[in-house]
């Protein structure tokens, strides 16, 4: 029998040992056949080997090329990418008719990326299952006015359904991390308007977090929205970033994208 390769800091290498828990995350995701299921990161197979029951159509994507060999030994039907997942083109894997399902117990330091990955590719995702930072997953899911509502909290909920399923204990995992976890199941069901901006959106939320405990007129001043006159948005722009709901973001980005000049598009 090959030994396991050692784990990993800079690939986020923290391995699910325990079976209860493995057999719970895979319970909320529900696997029905047919599912196109993509697992990122399935290193020793934890998750991989519960769902290679359930699906014909599985596709793992592993940075770590030590682990190729095993996961192809013992997945056999599965199909393979050796690739960083955030290079991968989505739309390659997914179908028309059958979007792809996202599963993963991802790298923490790579939380971000991924997130705005699947935004930007959500036309070829239908849902995605992660396991994120705890305290992510509550930045992910807090409402306007609270402390952990940020970037992530906005943007998440603009372009997603979004919900904290469950904690998980430190205790499940080997090497065991310093952090607690969570896993969060995201649905990319919205629809945004086909000439929607998602960069524009994008930017104009991260400016307005900018300076977080200053008004919206003071943080969007020193950012690439700067010389914009706001006028009938005089009370809008009078709040904190941290004090708007997403309705009022999206009127700030309806605003501004009327504002700018073609040009700078
Ligand atoms: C937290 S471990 C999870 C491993 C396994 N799924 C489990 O639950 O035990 C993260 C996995 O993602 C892999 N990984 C790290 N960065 C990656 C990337 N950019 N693209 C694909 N896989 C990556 C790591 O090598 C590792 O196997």
């Amino acid at each position: 029998m090959k030994e396991n390769p050692r784990p990993l800091k800079r690939f986020g290498q923290n391995y699910l040992k325990d079976k209860n828990i493995i057999e719970k995350i895979i319970e909320e995701f529900g696997v029905k056949e047919g599912d196109k299921i993509i697992e990122i990161g399935p290193g020793r197979g934890a998750l991989t080997e519960i769902l290679y029951q359930r699906t014909d159509d599985l596709t793992l994507v592993e940075i770590d090329k030590r682990v190729i060999e095993t996961l192809k030994e013992n997945f056999p039907n599965a199909k393979i990418i050796n690739r960083d997942f955030l290079k991968l083109n989505l739309s390659e894997l997914s179908a028309p008719d059958n979007k792809l399902r996202v599963i993963g117990n991802i790298p923490y330091n790579i939380t971000s990326p991924i997130l705005f990955k699947l935004i930007e590719e959500r036309e070829s995702v239908s849902d995605a299952l992660l396991m994120v930072q705890y305290e992510v997953a509550k930045r992910i899911t807090s409402t306007p006015g609270t402390k952990d509502y940020g970037i992530l909290s906005v943007i998440m909920n603009f372009f997603t359904d979004v919900k904290l399923c469950f904690k998980i204990s430190p205790n499940v995992f080997y090497p065991k991390p310093k952090v607690h976890s969570a896993i969060i199941k995201i649905k990319f069901n919205k629809i945004t308007a086909e000439d929607f901006d998602d960069r524009l959106f994008i930017d104009i939320v991260k400016a307005a977090f900018g300076k977080r405990r200053k008004t919206l007129r003071n943080s969007l001043a020193g950012s690439m929205f700067k010389g914009i006159e706001f006028g009938v948005l005089d009370d809008l722009i009078a709040k904190r970033a941290e004090e708007l709901s997403i309705e009022e973001f999206l009127k700030l980005y309806n605003f501004i994208q009327n504002a700018k000049p073609a040009s700078t598009r």
